[in-house]
């Protein structure tokens, strides 16, 4: 036992005296010692309720015969940190939960890891810290928030943040935005929709590294309760079986990852985490190879934002196995692949069935037959650039117009809230990547605010920023190089005509090839904004986004 470092032998008498000041007894420190990682605070809606699943996991470690020890992580709400200058420190925790995480269970020699996650940055942190630590470890995520009810409509985050647009645009009152903010998330739980936590919540299942389940049962039902004593078994299994983090998470399960990514519609952020995630496992993934994904995998679900279902349904239809074995009927999916269950995925489907066509569409019937994600090239974003098109309004998928330019999201925000975008326009946000925002906020507040004005139809946006899982429209991010290292997104200027082809996998700043070089040579790099604290750290190490936006 890797444990026995902390607690056998004559010279570890100090640290057991350390175990009993916690009470803990002989009988306890001779099990397994299973880290148990909470990540409950109290300001994030996907992580209030945390202590109970962790109490439950806790119940299924001891039954069957290790012992738990809790420690923390740390979370951020990204609805809460939106749209000012917070933004700028969520995605940055990924690394500080991912880099924590490896302090501790490594500074305490645990054996195995049961990690619960449930919001955006978290999930993918825990992931990269299973990926690098490679110990036995299951997931179990908090689950999702119920949709909320206004009327005989069902709503989520998406409508309050496009309610806003609405208010502004005169098409709503302030009144009707009052009563929809006291429904719209109703329960705890990570935000309704296919948003970029249930994202990243489905996804883990995929991987393998949750069990069935994981994705979509409600935060608020038993059988979330039941699913992590189950977790809490399952680690044991796998502790005593030998099967570790990265004998799941290989090369295989990060294409599966990708192909029920295609087919669920997951938030543009998956793009940026399973690189990142990926890379800690020693896998390497190309945006390029994503798109040949794609080009093969049709899509089988439009959940909120592209369509109004929600996760609650998703699990009703049979959740994420039902959309596994709708994959497997096309032959696009490695089912081979051992899962925490300890079984494989061909395994795990074996009984799985789509209980509702409506909302998972049979792989014979889908949304369409190319898949929700598609990375664009071109001179405006030679290293890529990615844009969720199934929720895109088809009159989109290929835009051509003239650039409005904004150097920060407040700027461009402002813009829109005083109904200065237009029709036809392509509005430009820049200087806000990795590196130069820092931090690569999610523009959520502005890409909403247009939708809300009935613009989504009829303006594209482009950023080396990135977006929500609740953004829609053709909202273009992660424009690689970003500006603030000189890419190309750094020399574009008002009216320019910026040309999109989504289907087409391409994007064009229609500038003479001359003309953007002198642009090049005229254009010096703007000093740091952030000089102080772990941000300045940050954008000094950040890789671009085309590669995950990591700090190794
Ligand atoms: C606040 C949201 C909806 O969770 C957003 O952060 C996302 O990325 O989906
Ligand atoms: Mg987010």
């Amino acid at each position: 036992m890797r444990s026995e470092r902390t607690k056998k032998g004559i010279e570890r008498a100090p640290h057991r005296s350390l175990f009993r000041a916690m009470g803990y007894t002989d009988e306890e420190m001779a099990r397994p010692i299973i880290g148990v990682v909470n990540s409950k605070n109290e300001i994030i809606p996907g992580h209030i309720h945390l202590d109970a699943i962790v109490d439950a996991v806790k119940a299924g470690i001891r039954m069957a015969g290790g012992t738990p020890m809790e420690f923390p992580a740390i979370g951020v709400c990204d609805g809460i940190a939106m749209n000012h200058e917070g933004m700028k420190y969520s995605l940055v925790t990924r690394e500080l939960i991912a880099d924590s995480i490896e302090c501790v269970a490594t500074a305490h020699a645990f054996d195995a890891l049961v990690m619960i996650p449930n919001c955006d940055k978290v999930v993918p942190g825990m992931l990269m810290a299973a990926g690098r630590l490679d110990l036995p470890t299951v997931f179990v995520s908090g689950g999702p928030m119920l949709a909320g009810k206004y009327g005989n409509k069902r709503l989520s985050l998406t409508n309050m943040f496009e309610a806003v647009g609405s208010v502004a645009a005169g098409k709503m009152s302030e009144e009707e935005l009052s009563e929809m903010e006291m429904c719209a998330c109703p329960t705890c739980g990570s935000c309704s929709g296919m948003f970029t936590a249930n994202s990243m919540n489905c996804v883990t299942e995929v991987l393998g590294m949750g069990l069935p389940g994981n994705g979509t049962i409600p935060a608020v039902y038993s059988a979330r309760i039941a699913l992590a004593k189950k977790a809490g078994m399952a680690v044991m299994d796998m502790f005593e079986k030998g099967i570790t983090a990265r004998q799941i998470m290989n090369e295989k399960a990060f294409e599966n990852a990708l192909a029920a990514d295609m087919a669920l519609g997951c938030s543009s952020n998956t793009i940026l985490h399973l690189p990142a995630i990926a890379h800690e496992a020693g896998v390497k993934i190309n945006l390029r190879r994503i798109n040949e994904i794609s080009e093969t995998t049709p899509n089988l679900c439009r959940l909120a934002p592209a369509g109004d279902s929600f996760i609650e349904d998703l699990d009703e239809a049979g959740g994420i196995q039902a959309v596994l074995a709708e994959l497997d009927k096309k032959g696009i999916l490695h089912t081979d692949l051992l899962t925490v269950t300890g079984k494989t995925i061909a395994e795990n489907i074996k009984n799985a069935r789509n209980k509702n066509p409506a909302v998972l569409r049979p792989s014979d019937n889908p949304w369409s037959a190319t898949g929700g994600i598609a990375i664009l090239f071109g001179n405006l974003a030679p290293n890529g650039c990615v844009v969720k098109r199934s929720a895109c309004a088809p009159e989109m998928l290929k835009h051509s117009g003239p650039a409005r330019v904004f150097n920060s999201e407040e700027d461009c925000f402002k813009a829109v809230m005083n109904n200065r975008i237009k029709a036809g326009d392509v509005v430009v946000i820049r200087y806000e990547g990795p590196r130069g925002g820092p931090g690569m906020r999610e523009m959520l507040s502005v890409t909403a605010a247009l939708a809300g004005q009935g613009l989504d139809k009829q303006v594209a946006l482009i950023t080396d920023g990135r977006f929500s899982g609740a953004t829609r429209g053709a909202s273009i991010g992660h424009c690689s190089p970003e500006a603030a290292v000189g890419g190309p997104i750094a020399f574009v200027e008002e009216g320019d005509i910026i040309a999109v082809d989504i289907n087409a996998y391409s994007i064009k700043l229609e500038v003479a090839d001359e003309e953007l070089e002198r642009r090049k040579a005229a254009w010096t790099a703007p000093e740091p904004k952030v000089t102080k604290g772990f941000l300045a750290r940050y954008a000094k190490m950040v890789s671009s986004a085309d590669t995950g936006a990591v700090l190794s």
